[in-house]
Order: structure tokens, then C-alpha cells, then sequence
């Protein structure tokens, strides 16, 4: 199931046109990696334009997304950035090829109407938004689907999602941030909506999502003033979950050691549990509360009687 190939045939055939106009601006990648543990690591590689997302990378980003809905053993995801900085937002190059007076006016106007008709470039921005409503909305695929968000019947992704933070995380780079459960920030990082300063508001899901992660007040302001946030700010707001230990940060392989332990105190248990957890999480939050408790219902009726349940039943386990 991938948002690019269940809509009907006109859709199908808009989503095939923009992924071949996104194709047109390349450069750089998706890479990921599923480990072992559970956790897979995405990693945003683009370090020439400091990890900016080119067309291309948008749709790797959907690919990688549709891999990880279809791995089932997993339990975390950590997306990075390449070489030390998480990742300054649009490819501005790819922008402004786009963003000639001649396409402009058409531009905003297909923005905003969002219409189901042949496909213009500013169809790029709400095409990513779709994929990360996936990375971040992410619950139990045998039960919820979020058609409204995301324009079909793909679901989240059950996994527990963290961003590693180190260096810049600007525009869409910090939309991409909330578009996770969890944020860890390195030392010296900040994350910056500069959308004002580009002419912009968030187009990738992002104000929405830092609405309910810091509160109306905190977005307005980190909007409004662009404000940039540091670690200090960002545990202060609770837009950052954790920050990283100084001794360990400066090297991409310990920052992303230390992420992989701070998610494992998480991720620890078996994959079933871990995404039900999720899962009930998630609609808890999302969905209105009537639907969220029979969701919980059957989410809860896929691990009692399940292996981790008779085990721990089995072994008498005391709570000390
Ligand atoms: C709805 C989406 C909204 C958006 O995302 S709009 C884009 C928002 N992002 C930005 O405006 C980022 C602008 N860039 C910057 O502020 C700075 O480059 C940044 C990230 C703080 C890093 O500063 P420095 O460490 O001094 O490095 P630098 O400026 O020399 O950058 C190194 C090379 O990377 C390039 N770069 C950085 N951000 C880019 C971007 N978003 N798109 C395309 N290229 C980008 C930059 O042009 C430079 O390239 P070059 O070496 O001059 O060829």
C-alpha cells in the first residue's frame, strides 16, 4: 500500500505525474538501515546543500517509508542527518527553478484549492506532508486508517519515531522533526521555522504538529518571531524530549549510540507490544474518543493471550 499506486485512476495518475516531476530535481538520498534491535535509522544524506530535501529525496522518502510499513519485526526509527547537521529544508535551488513569476500565480492558486486535477509543481510541498503524516501518525495497520489526512486509505507507521538533532534543523527540516514522536537535540543544535523569513508558512503538516507538540502559544510565538530554538529552549517547551550528553556529541556515530540507547529504554520488549503501544497512543490522541476507545479495544485484543502475555503470566513476574 503505498500513497503513490491505491488511489483511483486519476489520482494514480496525478501522484505518478508529480513523482516524475520531482524526479527532475535530483541530487543526494534516503538511506536506510533496519537493524537487528528493532530500531531502523533513516538518514537524510544530501550534506553538499546541508542535507536539503531535492525532488528525488522526496520520493526516496515515500519508498523508505513504504519499506518500513512493511517490516514487521520492526519497533524504532531514528531519522538523521548526514555529517552532523539534521537538515536546512527545501532544496532552494529546486525552489527557485519552480518559483519563476510565470508558474507563481498558478502555483498559489493550485496550492490552496489542492484541486484533483493534472499536477503543477506546488503539488511537491502537501505531496511530502502526505509522507510524513505516515512517519509520525503511525498506529496499528490492522486497525486505523487516517483517509482524511492523508487522501487514501494508508496507514501510520507502528513504529516509535525519534529525531536526532545536530546542527540545523530549519524549515522544512524542523517540520520534519515534529513529524516524530520523540526529538533529541545536540549540543549546539537549534531548530528554526524560518518559513517568515522565506515569505512561507509551514506546508509540510508542520505548524499542525507543533501545535499539539509545544501548545499554541510556544507555535505562534516559534513561528512568528522564527524564533531559534536551542536545546535549553527546546526541553523548556517540551518541543525536545532529550539532549544529548556534550562528551558523546561531535561524532555522528556517538550522537546516534547515545539516541539508539536513549529509544531502546523505549523500544525494549517484544515488537507486538511495542506497536500496540504505539498504536493505542496515537489514536488516543488523534482520533475523536469514542472511536480511540473501541480502537483500544481491538488494539488490546491483539496481545492478551499473545505470547509476551502468557510468558510473563507464566513466570509470575512481580513489578519491584
Ligand atoms: C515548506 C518548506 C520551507 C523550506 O524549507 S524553505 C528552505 C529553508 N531553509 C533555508 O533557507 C536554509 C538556508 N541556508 C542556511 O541558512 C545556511 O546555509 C545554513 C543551513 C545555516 C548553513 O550555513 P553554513 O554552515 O554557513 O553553510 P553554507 O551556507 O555555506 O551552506 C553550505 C552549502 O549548502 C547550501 N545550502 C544550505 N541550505 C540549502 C538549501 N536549503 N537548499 C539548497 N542549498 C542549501 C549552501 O548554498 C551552500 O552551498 P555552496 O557551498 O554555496 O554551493
Amino acid at each position: 500500500t503505498t500513497i503513490l499506486f491505491i488511489y483511483t485512476d486519476a489520482k494514480g495518475f496525478q501522484e505518478k505525474e508529480i513523482r516524475e516531476k520531482l524526479q527532475a530535481f535530483p541530487g543526494g538520498s534516503i538511506d536506510l538501515v533496519k537493524q537487528e534491535s528493532g530500531i531502523a535509522v533513516l538518514t537524510v544524506n544530501n550534506p553538499a546543500r546541508m542535507n536539503a530535501f531535492s525532488g528525488s529525496m522526496m520520493v526516496e522518502l515515500e519508498e523508505r517509508v513504504s519499506q518500513l510499513e512493511e517490516w514487521t519485526e520492526g519497533k524504532g526509527l531514528i531519522i538523521q542527518g548526514a555529517a552532523g547537521t539534521f537538515c536546512s529544508g527545501s532544496d532552494l535551488n529546486a525552489v527557485r527553478a519552480i518559483s519563476n513569476p510565470q508558474v507563481s500565480p498558478q502555483y498559489c492558486q493550485r496550492y490552496i484549492q489542492s484541486s484533483g486535477q493534472s499536477s503543477t509543481q506546488s503539488e511537491i510541498y502537501p505531496t511530502l506532508g502526505s509522507v510524513l503524516n505516515v512517519v509520525i501518525d503511525i498506529s496499528n495497520p490492522q486497525v486505523i486508517t487516517l483517509p482524511s489526512v492523508v487522501g487514501s486509505s494508508r496507514l501510520a507507521l507502528p513504529l516509535l519515531s525519534v529525531a536526532l538533532v545536530e546542527g540545523n534543523a530549519l524549515g522544512g527540516g524542523a517540520e520534519l522533526t515534529t513529524a516524530c514522536d520523540f526529538r533529541l537535540m545536540a549540543p549546539g543544535s537549534v531548530i528554526q521555522f524560518v518559513h517568515k523569513h522565506m515569505g512561507l508558512v509551514p506546508g509540510w503538516g508542520g505548524a499542525a504538529r507543533l501545535v499539539r507538540i509545544v501548545g499554541g502559544q510556544n507555535a505562534l510565538k516559534m513561528l512568528g518571531g522564527a524564533l531559534k530554538i536551542d536545546p535549553e529552549m527546546g526541553l523548556q517547551i517540551g518541543l525536545a524530549d532529550g539532549v544529548l550528553e556534550g562528551s558523546l556529541a561531535g561524532s555522528g556515530a556517538n550522537a546516534l549510540l547515545e539516541a539508539e540507547q536513549w529509544l531502546g529504554c523505549y523500544t525494549t520488549g517484544p515488537a507486538p507490544v511495542i506497536r500496540a503501544i504505539k498504536s493505542v497512543v496515537v489514536s488516543g490522541r488523534e482520533l475523536p474518543l469514542e472511536v480511540a476507545l473501541r480502537t483500544e479495544r481491538d488494539v488490546f485484543g491483539t496481545v492478551w493471550g499473545g505470547p509476551a502475555n502468557l510468558q510473563a503470566l507464566a513466570t509470575k513476574a512481580k513489578h519491584k
